[in-house]
């Protein structure tokens, strides 16, 4: 058996003088996925979610107070981010010095291994890596469910990610602070299901439209979004069951109808919000063809055209090959269950 939560350690980490906290995370594929938001101010999802934490793709960021610079700066990739990027990250150190009582701007370089806004979770791990880097900078001693609440601040499937394996995001209930304090993530242990995901990339690049404006326009907009919600909850209770019997038929049938309804509620929206291209439908009749050829895979598609196929570990190479015959072009990755979000040392990295 793997072990799922190599979750390290969680205390504030000693900020060495002019060298920072860095933390690493992993993006998290939603089996059962979110979608809406019900508080867009602190980032209440509608609906439960459930994930697993993959072992490639991390995010590093290291966060270091500057007390003498006039305002926060932050780069990704190396680049000096701007615009809707910048505000996002600017937005959550304002609440992270809120938290701490302290005001020191903050020096913040983050390096994605996983394409930015490409539907790959980027913010996902992007989040988790800044609220477990950022606590510790500015001296905030939370456990993992408060840290799992802090990352969901900042991108709500940034929750899930605190955690490594399978992790399920509770939307929580009421508003205000008692709907803050009820939507957080936990693990889902899972004995002895080890499922590989052979991840399709048909295209790397970002997304026109990000997930927030398109989940925001399917709400108000989609008259398929209420159905999908209500169906989520009973994929929610199947899919913790098929995960308990280690089913991956039942896995795979149920995240994929799961994330197939999600697509139909994008589409219905006005006007339409559409990630999947001719690329994705190939791989799809792909996996199809997998299925008849009596290899279990399932597919999911997140805010973007990519593909993700879970498979049993033993398949995942026959089921890469027929990703790259259906998508000539298409880049491809296998993914394991891996850690949660943890902090490093220098000489880890
Ligand atoms: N390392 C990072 N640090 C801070 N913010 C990040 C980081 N990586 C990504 N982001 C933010 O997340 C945004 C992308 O999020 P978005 O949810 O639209 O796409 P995604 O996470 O790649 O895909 P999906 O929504 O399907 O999971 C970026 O535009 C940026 O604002
Ligand atoms: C389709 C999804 O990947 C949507 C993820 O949306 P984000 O968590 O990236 O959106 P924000 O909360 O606005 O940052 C499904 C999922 O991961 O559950």
């Amino acid at each position: 058996m793997r072990t799922d939560h190599r979750a390290g350690p969680v205390a504030p980490a000693v900020d060495a003088p002019g060298h920072g906290v860095t933390a690493v995370a992993h993006p998290n594929i939603a089996l059962i996925k979110y979608w809406g938001k019900r508080d867009e101010r602190l980032m209440i999802p509608y609906v439960d979610s459930l994930s697993m934490t993959l072992d490639i793709f991390p995010t590093t960021t290291t966060v270091r107070l500057d007390p003498g610079a006039p305002a926060d700066s932050f780069t990704l990739d190396g680049s000096p981010a701007e615009g809707e990027v910048r505000r996002r990250v600017v937005g959550f150190l304002d609440l992270l010095r809120e938290r701490s009582g302290r005001c020191e701007p903050a020096v913040v370089d983050t390096r994605n291994s996983v394409p930015t806004g490409a539907g790959l979770a980027s913010s996902a791990s992007g989040f988790a890596a800044l609220a477990l880097a950022g606590a510790a900078a500015y001296g905030l001693d939370l456990d993992r469910t408060a840290l799992s609440r802090l990352a969901r601040r900042g991108s709500a499937s940034a929750s899930r990610s605190m955690f490594g394996g399978f992790a399920v995001c509770h939307a929580g209930r009421g508003t205000g602070a008692a709907a803050d304090l009820g939507s957080y993530a936990e693990p889902v242990p899972v004995a002895d299901f080890d499922p590989a995901l052979v991840i399709a990339v048909v295209d790397a690049g970002a997304k026109a439209v990000s997930s927030r404006a398109a989940m925001r326009r399917t709400v108000e907009t989609s008259p398929l979004y209420r159905a999908w919600a209500t169906s989520g909850k009973a994929d929610l209770a199947e899919m913790r069951a098929a995960l308990r019997r280690g089913d991956l038929d039942a896995v795979g049938e149920i995240a994929e109808r799961n994330a197939l309804g999600m697509h139909a509620t994008m589409l219905a929206a006005r006007p339409a919000v559409r990630y999947l291209s001719p690329a994705t439908v190939s791989v799809l009749d792909g996996v199809l063809r997998l299925r008849s050829d009596g290899v279990p895979a399932y597919a999911t598609m997140d805010a973007g055209p990519n593909v993700k196929v879970f498979c049993h570990p033993a398949d995942a190479d026959r089921v890469a090959e027929a990703v790259r015959g259906a998508a000539p072009g298409c880049t491809v990755f296998t993914a394991r269950r891996g850690p949660g979000a943890r902090l490093t040392t220098e000489a880890e990295r």
